[in-house]
């Protein structure tokens, strides 16, 4: 068998779909993109596939390497999206050619089903309580929202005081019925981190996420062993070599590879494993599509140490398209009361794609961007 060609589709509302072809008709899928730089993994996807075009598909690994170190220069947003998408479409090839779910090729489940969370509150967490409510109507009991707006690097009580009241709020409204993780989205600098951290203590959420930007890493152990709460973070880092470094220096508890930007199934399997061994728990990050979800799901499925799954489904990037609208088998991505996924019975990645949608969508796929907010100075704050 033989890799014959790679199409890309960039579909609504910031997604972008790969479509693998081989010689003997299988067909398989993958998620790859960085969202707001689209068109840019798109160009290395098809600067990249001349290590895959021509060559036997079943050499997932051997593929993999040559992607990775064949370049010469490796790692880092762009490309590890681009190889995690190509990885995808090749697991789900081997997965159709062998008649088996990408799970079973990984040493089989070690769960019955996966639990997820899902996105209340938008950009600026707001009506949280009514989104919760709206949420919990549809079963889930597990949410995150971002933690604060924009923060300056010394940040004022008014904005501390905000993200404070509106824990306390979920907390005067739900009790311990629910769980929340606060994702804090790089947005906090070290020093209002600790703040922070000290202020939302007694509300006990599940996790604080992205507590201070992934290249602030060093700062993890130090807010650690300031506060129980468990530390989130891994989704703007790209490969072991980087999980590496953070899981060494200690203070992650949960770590959060996203399956489309950490070099697919292959890395993300050895990411989990080396999380295990710090006693780190996995929960993938995942605002993306079906097929990214999926390829998350199938690493959850054989990693003892999955804890939580996000997925996006609701949140408040799906303007234009959602998950499931590109899926023509939706109930292998139908989630059980408490947010559950059931293991996939389809081969592959499990997903049935409706392949005339994305191309039909594709062709109008607006180029999503993420804002660019500023300070009342005019600075550039993050977003
Ligand atoms: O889902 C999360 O945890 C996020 O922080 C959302 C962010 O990753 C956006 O997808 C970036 O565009
Ligand atoms: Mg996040």
């Amino acid at each position: 068998m033989k890799i014959t060609r790679i199409t890309t589709y960039r579909v609504p509302p910031r997604w972008m779909f790969l479509k693998m072809e081989t010689d003997d008709g299988v067909v398989g899928w993958g998620e790859p993109v960085v969202e707001g730089r689209a068109r840019t993994v798109e160009a290395a996807v098809h600067e990249l596939s001349e290590f895959v075009i021509g060559k036997d598909p079943s050499r997932i690994n051997d593929l993999w390497q040559a992607m990775y170190r064949g370049g010469f220069y490796r790692g880092g947003a762009v490309f590890m999206s681009a190889i995690a998408g190509i990885d995808q479409a090749l697991w789900d090839i081997k997965g159709k050619v062998l008649g088996a779910p990408v799970f079973e090729l990984l040493g089989g489940r070690v769960r019955d089903r996966m639990k997820t969370y899902c996105w209340v509150g938008g950009d600026r967490p707001a009506d949280i309580i009514a989104q919760i409510r709206e949420r919990m109507a549809h079963g889930f009991d597990t949410f995150k929202m971002n933690g604060c707006e924009e923060m300056g690097m010394i940040g004022s009580s008014k904005a501390v005081d905000a993200a404070v009241a509106r824990v306390a709020e979920i907390r005067e409204a739900f009790g311990n019925t629910i769980e929340f993780g606060l994702d804090f989205h790089g947005r906090v600098s070290a020093p209002m981190a600790k703040v922070l951290v000290k202020e939302l203590e007694p509300f006990r959420p599940l996790f604080i996420e992205e507590p201070v930007l992934a290249e602030q890493a060093e700062y993890y152990p130090r807010i650690a062993a300031q506060t129980a709460i468990p530390i989130a973070a891994g989704e703007r880092m790209y490969s072991r070599f980087e999980f590496k470094h953070v899981l060494e220096r200690g203070g992650i508890a949960i770590l959060q590879p996203d399956l489309s930007h950490a070099g697919g199934i292959t890395e993300c399997v050895k990411i989990a494993a080396m999380a295990e061994a710090y006693d780190v728990a996995l929960a993938p990050h995942c605002p993306l599509g079906p097929i990214a979800l999926a390829a998350c799901l199938h690493v959850d499925f054989v990693s003892w140490n999955a804890t939580l799954q996000e997925q996006s489904m609701g949140i408040h990037y799906n303007r234009g398209g959602e998950v499931l609208d590109y899926v023509r088998n939706t109930e292998a991505l139908a989630l059980d009361e408490g947010g559950y996924a059931r293991p996939f019975t389809g081969p592959g990645l499990g997903i049935d794609v409706n392949e005339e949608l994305i191309v039909e969508r594709s062709r109008e796929a607006p180029d999503w961007r993420n804002p660019l907010w500023r300070h009342p100075d005019g600075s550039v704050a993050e977003w």
